[in-house]
């Protein structure tokens, strides 16, 4: 037998799926690290910890293998996206990296707008926003002139990992799309807006496609690891890029919905001119010369989990969501807004934050919990419905990521998005389609599809309810006003914020 590693580099953990030729998943290991908030609004991670991380989680996988880890014929990685990593002349990081739900730098979007007005979306079909590299960028070269001078070279964080592991420096075009310095539709690096803010060509680590062999591990990696010397190193994609190739989401026509830390509405694109004038984000796949559209709900799962820790320490997600079901849509007129790290689809606002509106005495708990898995399921309907207005059809949707495994949140997707919601079967999010371009590189499909044919098995499906989508139809026209109706308090309540 034969097998691929896929290595899913997430903001709380990484995970490494161990995975056979049919696409089963033999063994699985993951390691969690913190994420360091130094200010409000702050947040970073320290590059070595996703390395040791990476490392231990595939000795766990490994030392299940026995003696045949040379049968790993290739690993390749998925990344939370955006993320900045300065190295050095020796390729060491030069601080923490900066993460894409920081958002410190709502000055240097600004600039960028300044300096490059429209020039800056027709290039990388993005607007400029906090989360996004370039930005983070001119932060550390005006706030930390000593740190940026020692810089030599900017990485995101999967591509820091798979230098470590192999030696080799590169960013795919699914990450580098993310960092407002690619040319999204000409597939290179902008000389235009580098030489606009006086960065060299130098800067930018060489370009490779996703499933391009990156190299081999590096002896005392391996050792380390358990893998072999020989093992390929394929440079694999943006996590976003990774869930929906591992939903199987390579071309037109089925629509993925991700909630994880943040969520994600995502549509395959065929076409690199198609327009949607920034108001999604515009995206090279991790196929090759395909091209994605998709909306993001900053705090989705975030959220619910912010809620289960502020008000139901200890208890498990089904603890906590036991009974959302038995309560009608609509949550007894109590709705929630997800904005509790700033919004970035359809309000690109680091400002803003959440509210409960319509609270009574009639609403428990469970009121509560269901108010905010409805809450951040409008906030991703809002993505669909500019995708619908982009004329796209969005009718059936595959649903990933932890908020797939409850049933009445998938229900309530459906119901909310008016379309089919359809879970897979063993959903294992980006780390899969991370390991569907380890499989598709090492040559054992023809194409990344022939993979998703084998790999990629859909589970049950969940149709709308009529009267159901009646009411959240009504109750999203609601929603939808809170952003407007909070703004100007929530500007009025910065100066009291931590
Ligand atoms: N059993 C569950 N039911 C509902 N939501 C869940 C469940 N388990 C996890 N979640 C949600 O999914 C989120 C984590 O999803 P995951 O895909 O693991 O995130 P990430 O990869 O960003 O760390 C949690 O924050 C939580 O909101
Ligand atoms: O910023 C984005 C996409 O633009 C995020 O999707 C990050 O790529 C990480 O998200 P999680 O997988 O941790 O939710």
């Amino acid at each position: 037998m034969s097998y691929v590693v896929g290595i899913d580099l997430g903001t709380s953990a990484v995970k490494a799926l161990l995975v056979d030729r049919d696409g089963n998943v033999k063994a699985e290991a993951s390691r969690s690290y913190p994420l360091v908030h130094k200010h409000s609004g702050w947040s970073e991670q320290q590059p070595e910890d996703w390395v040791e991380g990476t490392i231990d989680a595939l000795a766990e996988l490994v030392s299940g293998l026995g003696s045949s880890a040379d049968q790993i014929e290739g690993i390749s990685f998925s990344g939370q996206m955006h993320g900045l990593v300065l190295l050095d002349g020796q390729g060491r990081p030069v601080r923490n990296a900066i993460l894409w739900n920081d958002t410190r730098t709502t000055q240097q979007c600004r600039e960028i707008d300044r300096v490059l007005g429209g020039r800056l979306l027709e290039i990388t079909r993005n607007p400029a926003l906090e989360g996004f590299t370039l930005p983070k960028i001119l932060w550390v070269k005006q706030n930390e002139p000593k740190a940026f001078e020692q810089a030599k070279l900017f990485v995101l964080p999967k591509d820091y990992v798979r230098y470590r592991l192999s030696g080799q420096l590169h960013m795919d075009y699914s990450d580098a799309a993310g960092t407002l310095l690619l040319d999204v539709a000409g597939k290179h690096w902008s000389g235009e807006i580098l030489s606009a803010f006086e960065l060299s060509a130098s800067f930018c680590p060489p370009l490779i496609e996703s499933h391009g062999l990156a190299g081999k591990l590096l002896p005392d990696i391996a050792q380390r690891s358990g893998l072999s010397e020989s093992t390929k190193v394929f440079a694999g994609g943006a996590d976003n890029a990774c869930g929906a190739i591992g939903a199987g989401i390579l071309t037109e026509g089925v629509t993925l919905c991700s909630i994880g830390t943040s969520g994600v509405i995502l549509s395959s694109e065929s076409d690199k001119q198609k327009e949607f004038g920034g108001k999604v984000h515009f995206f090279n796949h991790g196929k090759q010369d395909a091209f994605y559209a998709m909306g993001v709900t900053l705090a989705a799962g975030y959220s619910l989990s912010w809620f289960r820790n502020t008000f139901a320490e200890g208890e498990s997600f089904e603890e906590l969501l036991a009974g959302v079901g038995d309560i009608a849509p609509g949550a007894g007129g109590l709705l929630f807004t997800p904005y509790l790290v700033g919004e970035r689809t359809p309000h690109a606002d680091s400002a803003i934050r959440g509210s409960f509106i319509g609270m009574d005495g009639s609403h428990s708990r469970t009121h509560f919990a269901r108010a905010v898995m409805e809450g951040i399921t409008f906030s991703l309907n809002e993505s669909v419905d500019i995708l619908r207005r982009a004329g796209k059809t969005v009718d059936t949707i595959i649903s990933i990521g932890g908020g797939a495994q409850n049933p009445v949140w998938l229900q309530m997707q459906a119901d909310i998005f008016g379309a089919t919601v359809v879970a897979l079967e063993n959903e294992q999010g980006p780390g899969m389609g991370a390991a569907m371009l380890a499989a598709y590189g090492c040559g054992w499909f023809d194409s990344l599809e022939d993979c998703a044919q084998r790999f990629v098995k859909r589970g049950a499906a969940y149709n709308p309810n009529p009267d159901a989508v009646k009411v959240y139809a009504s109750l999203f026209e609601v929603y939808q006003q809170v952003y407007a109706q909070t703004r100007s308090l929530n500007e009025a309540l910065i100066p009291y914020r931590g």
